[in-house]
């Protein structure tokens, strides 16, 4: 089960650790910094987006291991139309209710948990020890940092930015391109693009 992950990030290397704990066997980098970048922790690195692309056919997973939200969601996209089996991976130490839903190329971290008729859409990050409780609407391209807990029935709009250490009450409505600011605490629904910190959560 080889898998290859495009963004030989720092980010990058917790899904190659995650992927070979979920039952992945090898993994290889693919990164625009080639050749300058050859190496990636324990991995190598073995070409660009266009090497890539040109070797899709010898991985049976594809993932973005990319944190800029946006970038990661349309270099997701760009691989899904170019034909690559776009993987996603999950720790096996996470908890995730089979009545939850967790999108192509998205990841989930050591200690996080899902929990049931949760709806997580593609290229999504969930962190260390993030929680997401029921009923939550996830769209794509979104990063739940580490130790972020969403409350139950939560919307989150499109490539947001929860913080490290946010909290979000239930029934929050969070637009899409949001950063909410580490140890944020979101109490009422945010528009689309706001930078939100502090606690409670207010407009940067
Ligand atoms: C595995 C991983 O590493 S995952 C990555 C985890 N990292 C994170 O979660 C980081 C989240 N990012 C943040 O919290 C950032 O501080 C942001 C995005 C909210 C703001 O970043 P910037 O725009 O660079 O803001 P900047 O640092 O210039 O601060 C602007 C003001 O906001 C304040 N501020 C910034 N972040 C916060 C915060 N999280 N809570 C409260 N106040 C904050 C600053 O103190 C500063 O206030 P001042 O003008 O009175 O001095």
């Amino acid at each position: 089960m080889k898998l290859a992950i495009l963004g030989a990030s720092g980010h990058g290397k917790v899904v190659a650790d995650t992927a070979l704990q979920a039952g992945w066997t090898e993994v290889v980098f693919y990164d625009d910094a080639w050749p300058e970048l050859e190496e990636n922790g324990a991995w190598s690195v073995a070409g660009d987006t266009a090497a890539l692309l040109s070797q899709l056919a010898e991985f049976e997973g594809v993932v973005v291991g990319i944190g800029n939200n946006r970038t990661r969601l349309a270099k997701t996209r760009k691989l899904a139309c170019a034909g690559a089996r776009l993987a996603t991976i999950v720790h096996p130490r996470a908890v995730v209710s089979s009545q939850a839903n967790i999108g192509r190329g998205s990841v989930v971290f050591a200690g996080a948990v899902i929990q049931v008729d949760s709806q997580l859409g593609e290229a999504c990050i969930v962190n260390t020890n993030a929680s997401i409780d029921h009923d939550c609407q996830l769209a794509p391209g979104i990063h739940v940092c580490p130790g972020v807990n969403l409350a139950g029935l939560v919307t989150v709009g499109e490539a947001c930015w929860i913080g490290i250490g946010a909290s979000v009450k239930q029934q929050v409505r969070i637009g899409a391109g949001v950063t909410v600011g580490a140890g944020a605490a979101v109490i009422r629904d945010i528009p689309d693009g706001e930078v939100v910190v502090g606690v409670p959560a207010r407009a940067l």
